[in-house]
């Protein structure tokens, strides 16, 4: 089956700024990917390329096997914009009802139950708090049962249970084989429901792979007590976090804490641990290598 989203040397300049600068990459069907990166990187910007609501200067777009100007494509994709605002005198049914015609297909009534908001369906929109916005945003977003789900910042505004639901629902989504683009600032949520990320930095892809790609490099912690000079040379290279030593993880930990012993070193903790994504994705954006 063809990619999600199949996206080639896309490029986008607003006046003097180069906002997306040949950005490529794929979303694979029942796949959640991540796109990453600071402020002004270009994500809002790749996102709205894909949906056509900004022409790039050069490139190319697939989605869900047909160009992406081809509005039988487009009637398939849900989207949560960054911004958005629906009608305020409307209710959330009724909201619902519209953007479900608009897709030219019957509601998908279960919608306002997946994000929490069956028993608001009959209040109006105006009088909803910036959370129930956007919890309301992601059912539009899946009203029209879409094969890919494009989601700009959906919790920004959400309470750590909205989080939750929505990890949940990210994961059911995946499980029924739709595609989810997910554009966050919250690393640990990525990091949680995520198959792939790509991070972005200066409208370019910094990095982009699975997250075992990209944070496959293991380290071990050491609190120890007595590191004497000799003690010193058989850890080699370390950088400290707090009283722990971290250091890329060695071939035998048995033997690297047997060696340590015999010097005469205190042992007090041994942990083994991965370098987060938060870290990794400061690291590239800091042009640190891996
Ligand atoms: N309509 C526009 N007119 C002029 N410049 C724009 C426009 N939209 C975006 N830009 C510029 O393009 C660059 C990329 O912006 P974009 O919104 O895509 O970044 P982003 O990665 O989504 O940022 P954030 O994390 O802050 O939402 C920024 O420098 C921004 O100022």
């Amino acid at each position: 089956m063809s990619a999600a989203v199949w996206a080639s040397g896309l490029r986008k300049r607003y006046r003097k700024r180069q906002a997306v600068d040949g950005v490529s990459f794929t979303v694979d069907r029942g796949e959640v990917v991540g796109l990453l990166g600071p402020n002004g990187a270009g994500k809002t910007t790749v996102i709205k390329t894909l949906l056509g609501l900004v022409r790039p200067d050069a490139g190319e777009v697939m989605l869900l096997g047909r160009p992406g100007t081809d509005p039988r494509s487009r009637a398939r994709v849900g989207y949560l914009p960054e911004l958005f605002r629906y009608q305020p005198w409307l209710t959330a049914a009724e909201v619902l009802r519209l953007h479900a015609r608009l897709a030219g297909v019957a509601p998908d009534e279960e919608c306002l139950g997946l994000v929490g908001l069956a028993d608001r369906a009959g209040d109006r929109v105006g009088g909803f708090s910036k959370g129930m916005q956007q919890r309301l945003g992601l059912a539009v977003a899946l009203v029209a049962r879409p094969e890919l789900v494009v989601l700009d910042e959906p919790t920004s505004a959400l309470d750590p249970i909205g989080r939750a639901d929505v990890r949940d629902l990210l994961l059911s989504l995946r499980e029924r084989g739709v595609a989810v683009l997910l554009n966050s600032h919250l690393i640990g949520e990525v990091e949680r429901v995520c198959d792939r990320v790509v991070i972005l930095d200066h409208g370019q892809v910094a990095a982009s792979g699975t997250l075992t790609e990209l944070l496959g490099e293991h380290t071990v912690r050491l609190r120890l007590g007595n590191v004497t000079a000799a003690a010193a040379s058989r850890i080699g290279h370390f950088t400290r976090d707090g009283e722990m030593l971290v250091l890329p993880a060695p071939p035998s930990v048995p033997d690297l804490v047997a060696d340590l012993v015999k010097l005469g070193v205190e042992i007090h903790a041994v942990e083994p641990s991965r370098v987060s994504l938060e870290d990794r994705l400061l690291g590239i954006i800091r042009g640190e290598s891996a």
